[in-house]
């Protein structure tokens, strides 16, 4: 798919993807929605890939839904319309792959929606992020209706929600939705600080049953549930190919050499995801 909103790039085993429409503050669109849907499918497939970086070009993250392009459609059970976050959010939940958003402004409506399945989001310490639904007679999408309280708590999301008034970065990241705040100039090399240090130092495989693993538990989970995925993942990982070289790598006190794929490694991960309910 040839991308006209979004940049995607690997480099040293880094998928970035951007937002790529600075001049309308990367406002969402209906082709946004399908080149990022695109866009986490291909990293998630390149077995190169082990980390995504989503970030956005110019001063602001996503200020939603382009509304001076985006008119009502015509026909409100559209899929084009219903699915176009969740066309995003699901590929994001699904990655075998660590994902880290480096937030450089205003992330509001569907901005900041779409990062919440992400693992990490770095924000610029002048941010400013807003659900404000409401106030635009909308409903929330992404699945931001489960995300948000297991990121910040039941009362905050609502009050967030209810009100949809505009949160500063130091309440995000008080609250939880934010990992840590940059100044603006640093936010980008703090981003990639992280990405390399989670694409050298951490085994593939372990990263994926960890991510996928954790948010499965949460929405579907139990003790006994996760007993049962112990039982799956833990003996798999001993079979693998990383677990020698990280227990070998620590004794030797040098670097580690991952070579495990997770997507081919344990193809088997979201049936036993699926099954540990
Ligand atoms: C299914 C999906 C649903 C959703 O995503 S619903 C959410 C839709 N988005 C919004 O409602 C956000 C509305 N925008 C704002 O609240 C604010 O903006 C911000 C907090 C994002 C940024 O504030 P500041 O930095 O003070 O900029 P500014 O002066 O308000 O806006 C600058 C220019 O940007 C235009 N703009 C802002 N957001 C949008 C948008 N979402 N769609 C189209 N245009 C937008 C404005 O109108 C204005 O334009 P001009 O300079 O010509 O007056």
């Amino acid at each position: 798919m040839t991308y006209e909103t979004i940049k995607y790039d690997v480099t040293d085993a880094i998928a970035t993807i951007t937002l790529h429409r600075p001049e309308a503050r990367n406002g969402f669109t209906a082709a946004m929605s399908n080149e990022l849907s695109d866009a986490f499918t291909r990293a998630d497939a390149d077995d190169a890939v082990k980390v995504v970086v989503f970030t956005a070009s110019g001063d602001y993250f996503c200020v939603g839904m382009d509304m001076s392009v985006q008119g009502e459609p015509e026909d409100m059970e559209d899929p084009e319309w219903v699915e176009w976050a969740t066309r995003v959010a699901r590929p994001m939940t699904n990655s075998n792959k660590p994902i880290i958003v480096a937030i450089p402004g205003a992330a509001v409506g569907v901005g900041i929606t779409m990062t919440l399945p992400a693992d990490f989001r770095l924000a610029a310490d002048d941010a400013r992020f807003g659900f404000v639904f409401g106030r635009r007679g909308l409903a929330p999408e992404a699945g931001s209706l489960w995300y948000l309280p297991q990121l910040v708590g039941l009362a905050k999301a609502k009050e967030w929600m209810l009100t949809g008034r505009l949160v500063d970065a130091s309440e995000g990241l008080s609250a939880g939705l934010v990992t840590s705040l940059h100044p603006r100039a640093e936010l980008s090399e703090a981003a990639y600080t992280l990405a390399r240090e989670l694409a050298t130092q951490m085994a593939p495989t372990s990263a994926a049953v960890i991510r996928r693993g954790l948010t499965a538990m949460t929405a579907h989970g139990s003790p006994e549930a996760a007993f049962r995925l112990d039982r799956k993942t833990i003996p798999h990982a001993l079979r693998g190919k990383d677990i020698g070289e990280g227990v070998a790598a620590f004794l030797e006190k040098r670097d580690p050499k991952f070579v495990g794929v997770a997507r081919t490694d344990i193809p088997q991960l979201a049936d036993w995801l699926d099954g540990a309910e």
